[in-house]
């Protein structure tokens, strides 16, 4: 496992602090305001002063700032364990409850004084609620009143609920009104609100208006972490490593430089990279001499993470569909002086047919965004039940094909890593098992990753493989990072009762699990593609192709 200490096998000369302010931690408050979670001053708090990545809701974490004072060298390590510990555990703590309660829209999940129910409240009628959309929508207060009272009744539905109203008119007002409250499409809200209990929920909704914390990665290839702290600290950056699950990151709270120009980013001593982006890399775990593909890579963040932990041994390739990505991606290879990586730019859906045999994989797949909607607040309303589909099924073709791209006879690997910066259930468990159902070859695998959710093994009435419990996601309200998700699956040899056309023809088709669709995948396809590379590989020898066949 990756170790969180910067690079000790160096014991600092002096005790030259690190001028990384030390954290104040938002805390979910013991006392109760009667508004549960809901617009509080968290908010306003979390704005004003970025929280350290992982989470904040437990207790236990007060120990880091009770310690105050300087961060330096000499406490740096045990206060970014003391963080750690208590974040691994924040992270789980009551999960199993929070995810049943969001199944069952649990009565207790907001623990409130009876006498805080704001009676005048009442929840709109049919006609209200069209004559208030008439009006242009309620106002800002209203709609604040509303999401408290709703909150509340939902907590304790049979005590507080109006006589003869039903609970689901209640989650439609409130998912009505955090659409509009936080700007979401009712379809992405109503999406987003099914993922968790109510009072989870406003949380979640509440984190994605905050920034996550500006972090960025050491690149080993070039410095060690702490020359790197060190030379930012010198021109002014106030920085802290990450934590203790990772010794290459460094999260920044404040710069008098722009950090994506300092002569360091620009001598390729680290890449800006969302913390949640190391997660799926560490879960590879790449070993020096591996062959690696990484099938969607760019601009490559992950990829050259992965170059820099194999030491610029073996060979990384970083595919991308797009090519106009693929120049960043090129770029980024470069400045980091990455010396084992090969772009590529193949659909990742054609890989099997281009080449094979990888010791490891990482699909760090398309997806909709819906863990980055801190970062980007278009996702809010720009994706519809359409998108989430074409995506999944783009996602299990692209998986299936992943798989087919690891070498069951790896003898140092062998494994696939899928991950996506979405969080919904479509995109994410139901693609897993897919895969499970497709490839009888492959398992999954503990992710080896100290933090996260367990995955969804039963969801809305479906259920998926109960070894999905292994894989991992991760939240901005709870690990105050991206939301992502992160499997990791065993690759297995085949059946041998197949022949080898045989498995390549359940290969390139893959079968819609919704719709029963079979997308079939042209082998004739192909012939352009290998027609190309050979009138390319002639040109290289300097003989002259022969003349294009017509079709
Ligand atoms: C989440 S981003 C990858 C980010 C990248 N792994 C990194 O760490 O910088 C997904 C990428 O998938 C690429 N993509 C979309 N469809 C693809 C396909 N069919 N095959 C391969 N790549 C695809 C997109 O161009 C995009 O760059």
């Amino acid at each position: 496992m990756v170790q969180g200490d910067l690079d000790s096998d160096d014991e600092p000369e002096d005790d030259e602090p690190l001028r990384g302010a030390p954290q104040e931690f938002d805390f979910d408050s013991d006392e109760d305001d009667g508004a549960g979670p809901i617009l509080s001053t968290a908010r306003i708090s979390k704005q004003a002063r970025p929280a350290t990545i992982v989470p904040s809701n437990s207790d236990e974490d007060s120990s880091d700032s009770d310690e105050g004072g300087k961060i330096t060298m000499a406490n740096i390590e045990a206060r970014s364990r003391a963080l750690d510990e208590a974040a691994a555990a924040g992270a789980e703590i009551d999960a199993q409850e929070l995810r049943q309660a969001a199944l069952e829209a649990s009565d207790d999940d907001i623990d409130m004084e009876e006498e805080d129910i704001d009676g005048e409240l009442r929840l709109p009628t049919v006609t209200e609620r069209e004559e208030e959309k008439n009006k242009g929508g309620p106002d800002v207060h209203t709609v604040q009143q509303r999401m408290k009272h709703c909150v509340r009744v939902l907590g304790n539905f049979k005590k507080r609920a109006e006589k003869g109203r039903l609970r689901h008119e209640y989650t439609e007002q409130l998912i009505s009104d955090i659409a509009s409250y936080y700007g979401y499409n009712e379809f992405l809200a109503e999406k987003l609100f099914q993922l968790f209990s109510v009072a989870e929920a406003i949380e979640f909704f509440e984190a994605n208006e905050v920034p996550r914390p500006v972090t960025i990665r050491t690149n080993t290839l070039r410095t060690r972490r702490r020359d790197l702290a060190q030379a930012l600290i010198n021109r002014g950056v106030n920085l802290e490593p990450i934590g203790k699950w990772t010794n290459v990151g460094l999260q920044i709270f404040e710069s008098s430089v722009p950090v994506g120009a300092t002569p360091e980013y620009l001598a390729g001593h680290y890449m800006l990279q969302a913390a949640s982006s190391f997660l799926p890399v560490i879960a590879l775990s790449p070993q020096p001499n591996e062959r690696v593909l990484d099938m969607a890579s760019a601009p490559g963040g992950k990829a050259t993470h992965i170059a820099a932990l194999l030491q610029n041994t073996g060979v990384v390739f970083a595919n991308d569909a797009n090519k106009a990505r693929t120049k960043s991606l090129t770029a980024n290879v470069h400045r980091l002086g990455c010396k084992n990586v090969v772009v590529c730019s193949y659909d990742g859906r054609e890989f099997p047919k281009v080449m094979g045999g990888f010791d490891r994989v990482l699909l760090d797949a398309p997806c909709s965004g819906t863990g980055v909607i801190s970062k980007d607040s278009s996702v809010k309303v720009n994706k519809s039940e359409r998108d989430f589909t074409l995506l999944s099924h783009l996602q299990k073709q692209l998986i299936l094909c992943a798989i087919d791209s690891v070498s069951p006879e790896s003898k140092t690997g062998g494994y696939l890593v899928y991950s996506t910066c979405s969080v919904t259930v479509d995109e994410n468990e139901a693609v897993v098992d897919y895969a499970l159902r497709k490839r009888p070859n492959v398992t999954l695998v503990d992710t080896g990753l100290p933090f996260g959710r367990e995955g969804f093994t039963k969801y809305r009435g479906k259920v998926f493989n109960p070894s999905i419990g292994l894989t991992r996601r991760f939240y901005p309200h709870a690990h105050n990072m991206d939301g992502f998700f992160v499997a990791k699956f065993k690759i297995g040899k085949r059946s041998k009762s197949k022949t080898i056309s045989e498995v390549n023809d359940v290969q390139m088709t893959v079968a819609s699990a919704e719709s029963g669709d079979e997308i079939g995948f042209d082998p004739n396809e192909d012939k352009v593609y290998i027609e190309k590379a050979k009138r390319r590989q002639m040109k290289a020898k300097g003989l002259r192709p022969p003349p294009r066949e017509k079709e």
